[in-house]
């Protein structure tokens, strides 16, 4: 085993990695609260700042997956199309059924230079998690209820607020509305059945009402639809804790772009047109299990140097005072000093464990279990 195998298997660098990410985190949280005053003053520039603020976080996920775990994505793609991506605003549908998805789509939007501004339509609930939750409060990230009669005004008057953003972004919205289980999927193959389409296999039956609202509040806006396929060698199932302690990962991406003009205005032709791109997907993964490739080239997209140093900045700014802690600590001598920095660590234990169990699949939600659709 050599050095890199033994520091990555070594529980102390995962607490040190998590430590960082925390103290790292809540401080970039309190600075993205002290630009409150500067949106009423100069909104654009508050935005910017807010961006730079929310890379320095997604940014240290990011060094985790390509520098710390060395994953590398292969990126099936149109060559022609590839300097487009960054350089404009674009929707990104992406299949959810894994439950670092979201990762490989941050790592992507870092080398496309976009990580900061990227956005998504999230749940609610996440914007509670302490860090990525309270970050993604300011970065303008659209948060919805799963309840279309509370979405239907909320979500567009979101997605109003995107138009004039100051920087390019790519906005994540996975269409299935939850993560693939077998049981979520043979519910949605009901309704599908019901409504007569096609079955999926890979897939679940896309919601599409959020698609609509989507691309209708951002024509104009938006010049692109960037229809991604992920998947990974081997059936591995990818996971935050797999990451944390040095897993190498082998995903392919598929992306194709599509022009927004080309997708139909109506409700009723939009949905149609989304049931037709998710039986396309279907097609695409049953390609991949088949035969191991996405159609088309392979073109390359490096790894790039910021996120590395951006997180041994972080590391060398947060761990420096913990290790001053630590050694007036142990010099003091106070039991009742030692316990209470104990139990203070374990709660701070808890708390990272409950945040990386928002990305297990194991613990997702019920949104999708019924026909009936209830968080
Ligand atoms: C080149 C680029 C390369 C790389 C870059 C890639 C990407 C990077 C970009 C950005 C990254 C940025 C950030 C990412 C970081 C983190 C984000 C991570 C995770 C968070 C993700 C989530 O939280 S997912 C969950 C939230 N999101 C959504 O739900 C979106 C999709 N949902 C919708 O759009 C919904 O329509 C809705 C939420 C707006 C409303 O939902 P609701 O359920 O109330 O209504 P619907 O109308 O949709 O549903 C009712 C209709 O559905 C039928 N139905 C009933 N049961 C089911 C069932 N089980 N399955 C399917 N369909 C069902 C029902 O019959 C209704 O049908 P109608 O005919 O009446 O429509
Ligand atoms: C340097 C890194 C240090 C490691 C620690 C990183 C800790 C990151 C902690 C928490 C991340 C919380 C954000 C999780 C985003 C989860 C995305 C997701 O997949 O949400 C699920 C949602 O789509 C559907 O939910 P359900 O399937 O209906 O339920």
């Amino acid at each position: 085993m050599g050095l890199g195998e033994c520091l990555k298997s070594q529980v102390l660098c995962h607490v040190l990695i998590s430590y960082v990410f925390l103290a790292s985190g809540l401080l970039i949280n309190l600075l993205q609260l002290c630009t409150l005053p500067v949106w009423w003053l100069n909104k654009s520039l508050a935005r910017r700042i807010n961006c730079r603020l929310g890379y320095c976080i997604s940014s240290q996920a990011v060094a985790l997956l390509d520098w710390w775990s060395g994953t590398e994505c292969t990126l099936y793609t149109d060559p022609k199309m590839y300097p487009l991506f960054g350089n404009e605003n674009g929707i990104v549908v992406l299949n959810h059924s894994f439950e670092i998805d979201f990762l490989f789509g941050w790592s992507f939007c870092e080398r496309f230079g976009v990580l900061g501004s990227s956005k998504a339509v999230v749940k609610k609930e996440l914007a509670y998690v302490p860090v990525i939750g309270w970050m993604w409060y300011f970065t303008e990230l659209v948060f919805c209820t799963r309840k279309w009669e509370e979405d239907r005004i909320t979500v567009p008057q979101s997605l109003q607020k995107l138009r004039d953003s100051p920087e390019n972004f790519l906005l994540l919205l996975y269409c299935e509305g939850t993560r693939f289980t077998a049981q979520k999927h043979r519910i949605s193959m009901e309704v599908a059945e019901k409504k007569g389409l096609p079955k999926l296999k890979h897939h679940l039956l896309p919601r599409t009402k959020g698609f609509w609202v989507t691309v209708q509040n951002l024509r104009g806006s938006v010049t692109a639809v960037y229809d991604l396929t992920l998947n990974f060698r081997n059936n591995e199932s990818p996971s935050l804790l797999g990451v944390l302690r040095g897993k190498k990962y082998h995903p392919a991406l598929y992306v194709r772009r599509i022009p927004l003009e080309s997708i139909p205005e109506g409700e009723a032709e939009c949905a149609a047109w989304l049931h037709k791109l998710y039986q396309e997907k279907d097609g695409f993964q049953e390609q991949y299990i088949q035969t191991g490739r996405y159609p088309g080239p392979i073109v390359s997209a490096p790894r790039r140097l910021g996120p590395l140093i951006n997180w041994l900045c972080w590391s060398a700014l947060v761990l420096f005072p913990l290790g001053a802690f630590l050694v007036s600590l142990l010099s003091s001598g106070s039991t009742l000093t030692i316990l209470a920095s104990l139990a203070f660590c374990y709660g701070a234990s808890l708390l990272l464990r409950w945040m990386i169990g928002q990305t297990e699949i194991s613990r997702s939600s019920g949104y999708g279990n019924k026909v009936n659709s209830s968080s």
